[in-house]
């Protein structure tokens, strides 16, 4: 049934870009939000802005989400549509909050260029070279939102960012709720 939470009702859509760390998400989503005046959201930054953690993994050198405070900061701000949301994960959203899910993707060579030159190492680099090695982000996304809204794009180099946006910028250009 149409209503106030499944996005029938928000004037702008709300997308989530995801990927494997270092596919470019956050300079995408920082340069559509610009060109469409959208929000951009950046997941981890809200997580350490608003201690929505429950503290450090020294493994893994990042905060352990809390993925139920991260929902509950953000439901109002989603529910209100016109969200660019950025973060290497999407199984814990709810459905309903997105119109569109990106999943950005890297040849691994580039990948391990751009994660190396970021400081990543050992076990850190070389899971985040599997995950995008074995699609995980994308498989995520197929199993976590309607197939019609998933969309795999290429992020291999700076061209590929332009059309991207401007792909994107049309798309939210055009949407109608
Ligand atoms: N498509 C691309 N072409 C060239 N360089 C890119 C591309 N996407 C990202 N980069 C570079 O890779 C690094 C990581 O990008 P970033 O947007 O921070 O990725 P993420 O948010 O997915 O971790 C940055 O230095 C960025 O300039």
């Amino acid at each position: 049934m149409a209503g106030a939470n499944d996005g029938t009702s928000r004037l702008r859509p709300n997308l989530l870009i995801t990927g494997t760390p270092g596919t470019g998400k956050s300079t995408t989503a920082a340069a559509l939000a610009e060109a469409t005046n959208l929000k951009y959201i950046c997941i981890g930054d809200l997580v350490k802005e608003k201690n929505l953690h429950d503290g450090w993994d020294s493994q893994f050198k990042c905060h352990i989400i809390n993925e139920d405070l991260v929902c509950d900061e953000l439901e109002d701000v989603m529910q209100g549509g016109g969200n660019i949301v950025d973060y290497h994960g999407c199984d814990f959203f709810p459905e309903r909050w997105f119109d569109r899910v990106v999943v950005l993707q890297t040849e691994n060579s580039l990948l391990y260029d751009r994660l190396t030159k970021r400081g990543y190492s050992g076990i850190k680099l070389s899971n985040n070279l599997e995950c995008e090695m074995y699609q995980v982000l994308l498989e995520e996304a197929k199993k976590s939102y309607l197939a019609s809204k998933v969309i795999p794009l290429q992020s291999n180099t700076i061209e590929d960012i332009t059309q991207n946006v401007a792909s994107l910028t049309d798309w939210i250009t055009a949407w109608r709720p």
